[in-house]
């Protein structure tokens, strides 16, 4: 089965909610199909280390990053967290990061509870990505100043937004930071997507990092699972933290065999998403729909405040024109149909239309992932009509 005949089949040809909403292919269930029909499918304790599916993914990605080690986690908030854990050692403390960057909005408060440390985030001075001056001008030095939590890493994000760092711009942060004795994590969570988008390998992005989280359940399609890389010493302190958080996994290696699977399979088929946004941004630009952020990669986020539209609203237009939304974010990944591709230029344009006639002026979280009221309702819809 072709990746287009097989999205075809997917209920989530419409899903532009989020890249995690990806599902396994065809090709990945038949992986692990043909291996447990024949009997074949070894498996083992992962948190032994004896799950060879599990201890060849991780070989992989060390050796695509670079790195010495690496580590399967189950998820992504659990590979950036328990990896800021590792590299903390004595608080007071703080890490710096983007305002805006997921470490800090959407993982639970994780640093502060399991690293004890105070989030400094900081609003890149271009609006889209942090740059050494925006460094400087906001780390807290260890200088003995006691009122101070000195800046201990520095955790970058790229994509974040959908939007490119530039590879100049992540050198000149790190040698400054290495200057400093500050950690550098890179939340990879879309790095395979700015590698695609690029060019620049994994080792060369990798190499400015101390630590990186790679998320193999977003853009590639795998059904769960992230990927902490570092050097073994590291790893190795991660994985503690992993097992104490209740981490560790059993016989992982259905999981991660889909995986290696996807890694194999999709990494060539991300450009499909990006050539959607690209043409998604352009269709609102032609149509004075303002965006937030440069289409660089797999997201258009609709600047919902400059346009004056509801993300209530939004998420209706979708319904009408059956596309899944939450918000004002916009993400694409290659198991979206080119149907689902125009529906959406619908509900945006029609959504548009309505916001000049009925301008929705009031006040709005835009910290929030998405609105759970709507969620909520659009739930409780989808209930309702199946009763
Ligand atoms: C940038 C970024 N980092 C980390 C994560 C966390 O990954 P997970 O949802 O697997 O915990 C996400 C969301 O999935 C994300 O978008
Ligand atoms: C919601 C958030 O945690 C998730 N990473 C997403 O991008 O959809």
């Amino acid at each position: 089965m072709t990746i287009l005949e097989d999205r075809e089949r997917l209920p989530i040809h419409n899903d532009f909610r989020s890249d995690t909403f990806t599902l396994p292919t065809q090709h990945m269930n038949e992986v692990v199909l043909e291996k447990l029909s024949q009997g074949t499918l070894l498996l083992g304790d992962s948190v032994y280390k004896e799950d060879p599916y599990t201890l060849e993914l991780e070989l992989k990605m060390a050796e695509l990053t670079g790195k010495e080690a690496a580590l399967f986690c189950v998820s992504g908030t659990m590979s950036n967290q328990i990896g800021l854990r590792a590299a903390l050692q004595q608080p007071p403390y703080s890490i710096l990061c983007d305002h805006r960057a997921h470490i800090f909005l959407h993982e639970a408060g994780g640093t502060a509870t399991l690293s004890q440390a105070m989030v400094h985030p900081v609003t890149p001075e271009n609006g889209d990505y942090l740059t050494l001056d925006d460094i400087v001008e906001n780390f807290t030095p260890d200088d003995g100043d006691i009122h101070g939590a000195p800046t201990k890493v520095i955790s970058m994000e790229n994509t974040l937004h959908g939007v490119l760092t530039p590879i100049e711009e992540i050198r000149k942060i790190s040698e400054f930071a290495r200057s400093q004795g500050i950690w550098m994590h890179l939340d990879g969570a879309r790095l395979i997507n700015a590698s695609v988008a690029t060019g620049v390998s994994l080792k060369e992005y990798c190499q400015y990092f101390d630590s990186v989280s790679i998320c193999l359940s977003k853009s590639l399609g795998a059904p769960i699972g992230s990927v902490l890389v570092g050097e073994r010493k590291f790893i190795e302190k991660s994985n503690h933290f992993k097992k104490q958080a209740g981490g560790g996994i059993r016989q992982a290696g259905m999981m991660t065999l889909m995986a290696l699977t996807a890694l194999e399979d999709n990494w060539d088929h991300i450009s499909i998403a990006h050539e959607f946004a690209k043409d998604v941004g352009e269709f609102c630009k032609k149509h004075d729909i303002v965006v937030e952020s440069p289409v660089d990669t797999n997201f258009v986020f609709i600047d919902l405040k400059k346009n004056k539209i509801n993300d209530a609203a939004l998420v209706k237009f979708g319904e009408k024109h059956d596309v899944k939304l939450m918000g004002g974010r916009i993400a694409f990944h290659f198991q979206l149909s080119e149907e689902s591709v125009e529906n959406l230029k619908a509900a945006l344009y029609d959504c548009k239309q309505d916001a000049l006639k009925n301008p929705f002026e009031g006040r709005r979280c835009n910290k929030q992932m998405y609105n759970v009221d709507v969620i909520r309702n659009l739930q409780e819809l989808s209930v309702a009509s199946k009763n």
